[in-house]
C-alpha cells in the first residue's frame, strides 16, 4: 500500500510488507528519517537501517537492532512500533526531543532477512541465517555467536547443525560484517541495544565470562531504572544483570563485541513472555510489549545522552 496509515502496528508482517512499510515510512517522515543499505544477506536481500536525525553531522548515536534471530517476531514488531513512536513523539515528549536534538538513532529492524523470510515460508521456528558452505550439510550460522569478541568460546558451538553454530570465523556472515563495518566506520556510536525474545530480561556484558565489566555498577543501576520504567506501564516484571550471570555463558555475541569496541552502554533485551507462548507470542501483545519496552529504551538513551 502507498502509505503507512493503513499499516497495522498490532499485527505481524512478512518481509515484503516490512520493506514496503520502511519505504513509505521514510517518504512520510523524510524530514527526520532516512534509509541506509548497509549490505546484503547471504541470499542477496538488502540489509536496511533507518537513520533518525535532526541535524548535525556524525553526531553521537544509539544503535538498535531487532530480529537477529528470525523466529523472535515480537522484536521486529516492537522495532516497527518504536520507529513510529520516535517520529510521533519528537517535538512532544521532552525527553525524546532532547535525545534527538543531541544524538542520532540507527535502527535495523530485520537484522536476519533470510531467516525471517524462511520463518514465513517454511519453518516458523528458524533461528539462524541461511548461509551454506561446500561440504557442510546443515544450514545457517547463529548471528548472535559470530562476533569477534570471545569467538568460539563456551556457549557457542562448532557444529554447523547446532542452533548456536558460531560459523567458520568471526564476522564470516555478511549480516554481521555489515553491522561491524557500519558501526566501525561511523565511529561515534555510544549505546547499542540488541533485542531478542523471550524471557523478560534486560542484560549487559559479558556473556563470554563471569568477569564484571569496568562500568558494571553503572550498567546495573541503569538496567534497574530501565526495568522499573518498563514495569510502570503494564506491571510486567523483568530480571536484569550481566548475561553470563543472569542467563548463561554465551560467546561471540553482539553486545560483547560492542562493549569491547568502546560502546560502554551495550544492552540486550529478552522481550515477553516467560514461556507460555514463547516465540509464538499472540499479536494482541505486540502493542503492550512495545509500549513498555519503549520506556526502557528511552531510559537507556536518556542516560547515554547525559553521560
Ligand atoms: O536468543 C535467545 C532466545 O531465542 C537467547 C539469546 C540469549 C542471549 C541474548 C543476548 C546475548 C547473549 C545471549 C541467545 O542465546 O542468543
Ligand atoms: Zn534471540
Amino acid at each position: 500500500e502507498r502509505s503507512t496509515s493503513s499499516f497495522s502496528y498490532s499485527s505481524y508482517h512478512t518481509l515484503e510488507e516490512i520493506y514496503s512499510w520502511i519505504d513509505n515510512f521514510v517518504t512520510e517522515h523524510s524530514d527526520i528519517v532516512s534509509k541506509i543499505q548497509i549490505g546484503h544477506s547471504f541470499e542477496n536481500r538488502s540489509i536496511l537501517v533507518l537513520k533518525f536525525s535532526t541535524g548535525g553531522s556524525q553526531r553521537r548515536a544509539v544503535w538498535i537492532d531487532t530480529g537477529i534471530h528470525s523466529r523472535e517476531w515480537i522484536t521486529h514488531a516492537t522495532g516497527i512500533w518504536t520507529a513510529k513512536k520516535i517520529v510521533s513523539e519528537y517535538g512532544k515528549d521532552r525527553i525524546l526531543t532532547n535525545i534527538l536534538n543531541a544524538m542520532d538513532i540507527f535502527m535495523e529492524i530485520v537484522t536476519n532477512p533470510d531467516g525471517f523470510a524462511f520463518t514465513h515460508s517454511m519453518n516458523r521456528l528458524w533461528r539462524k541465517n541461511k548461509s551454506t558452505r561446500p561440504g557442510i550439510f546443515c544450514i545457517g550460522v547463529d548471528l548472535n555467536r559470530n562476533w569477534k569478541s570471545g569467538f568460539g568460546g563456551n556457549g557457542s558451538n562448532n557444529n554447523p547443525c547446532s542452533e548456536t553454530y558460531h560459523g567458520p570465523s568471526p564476522q564470516s556472515e555478511s549480516e554481521v560484517a555489515a553491522i561491524v563495518d557500519f558501526i566501525t566506520a561511523h565511529g561515534n556510536i555510544k549505546a547499542l541495544i540488541s533485542i531478542h525474545s523471550y524471557s523478560q530480561m534486560l542484560m549487559y556484558p559479558y556473556g563470554r565470562s563471569l568477569e564484571p565489566v569496568s562500568n558494571q555498577k553503572e550498567l546495573y543501576n541503569l538496567a534497574k531504572d530501565a526495568v522499573q520504567a518498563l514495569y510502570g506501564v503494564h506491571g510486567i516484571e523483568y530480571i536484569y544483570g550481566s548475561i553470563s550471570t543472569t542467563l548463561y555463558v554465551a560467546s561471540g555475541i553482539t553486545v560483547d563485541w560492542a562493549y569491547d569496541s568502546g560502546i560502554k552502554y551495550s544492552f540486550s533485551f529478552e522481550l515477553r513472555d516467560t514461556g507460555r507462548y514463547g516465540f509464538l507470542l499472540p499479536a494482541s501483545q505486540i502493542v503492550p510489549t512495545a509500549q513498555e519496552t519503549w520506556m526502557a529504551i528511552r531510559t537507556i538513551m536518556e542516560h547515554t545522552q547525559n553521560h
